[in-house]
């Protein structure tokens, strides 16, 4: 069995993460359009490195749940029974390496990573960010900016992810509202591709009547259960 599996942050919600669209939501409370866009950062970089720092200093103190494990265990028993789990997430946290996946394609990037935007390099980033920061690439000052995918930027690998999903035969959704793109859009190319589908979340997604199956409740029991 091949599978695809798309996760988003109500996956991690019990570790702590908010997620963005929920009543409380992290869009509730911040405007994406001032904080998660790349106008907003060239025009007011520190406001959008302290949003980024406050939820980088969260991250360092969450934890993965039984969710992440069991998404890992099942990346470990499909691969000892010749078959395969593709993890994208839109998460840009590392819950699921801390859980031990040792596969994951961050589609919307990693908040403990950044980039230079002269240079190009990557470099791991646990602690704050800064516009005096320099890169230890091309040693360039006030260039580096988190290493995630904001409103109007192409997400990352849409070729692999094209890819893994012509080489499934099951797409699982986990935790995912279903309403930012191109990522919401993945379940009606799985169909297209004659792929099963399945949501897995606490409640119906905007794209739920899309999915062959649906399985409604905390990721922490829903997804053991699913995976057992
Ligand atoms: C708002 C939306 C309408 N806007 C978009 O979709 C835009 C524009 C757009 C593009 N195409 C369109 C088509 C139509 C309309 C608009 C567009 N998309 C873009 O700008 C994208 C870039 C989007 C990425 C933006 N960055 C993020 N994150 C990183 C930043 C950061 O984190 O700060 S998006 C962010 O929100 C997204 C959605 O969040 P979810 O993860 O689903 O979380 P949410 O809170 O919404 O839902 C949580 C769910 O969990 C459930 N839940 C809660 N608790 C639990 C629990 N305990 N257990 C289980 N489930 C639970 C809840 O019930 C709920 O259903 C995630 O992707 C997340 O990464 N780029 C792009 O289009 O470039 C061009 C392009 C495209 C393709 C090819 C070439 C060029």
């Amino acid at each position: 069995m091949r599978i695809f599996v798309l996760t988003g942050a109500g996956i991690s919600a019990e570790s702590g993460m908010g997620t963005f669209r929920d009543s409380g939501g992290i869009w509730e409370r911040f405007d994406p359009m001032k904080l998660a866009t790349p106008e907003a950062f060239a025009a007011d970089p520190e406001t959008v490195q302290a949003f980024y720092n406050a939820r980088r200093a969260n991250l360092r103190r969450a934890e993965p749940n039984r969710a992440h494990e069991a998404l890992a265990h099942l990346e470990t028993g499909l691969a000892a029974a010749s078959g395969s789990l593709f993890l994208c997430t839109q998460n840009i946290d590392d819950l699921h390496e801390r859980a031990g996946s040792l596969h994951v394609h961050h589609m919307h990037g990693e908040l403990f990573k950044a980039r230079c935007t002269a240079c190009g390099a990557v470099h791991d980033w646990r602690d704050d960010l800064g516009t005096g920061d320099n890169c230890a690439a091309c040693g360039t000052t006030g260039r580096l900016r988190p290493h995630i995918v904001w409103f109007g930027e192409i997400p990352f690998g849409l070729d692999a992810i094209g890819e893994a999903l012509a080489g499934a035969d099951l797409f699982v959704a986990i935790g995912t509202s279903g309403s930012v793109y191109p990522a919401a859009g993945l379940v009606r190319e799985a169909r297209m591709m004659g792929l099963r589908t399945c949501e897995l979340n606490l409640e119906p997604s905007d794209n739920a009547d899309v999915f062959d199956e649906r399985a409604y409740g905390p990721a922490s029991e829903v997804v053991p259960d699913f995976v057992a």
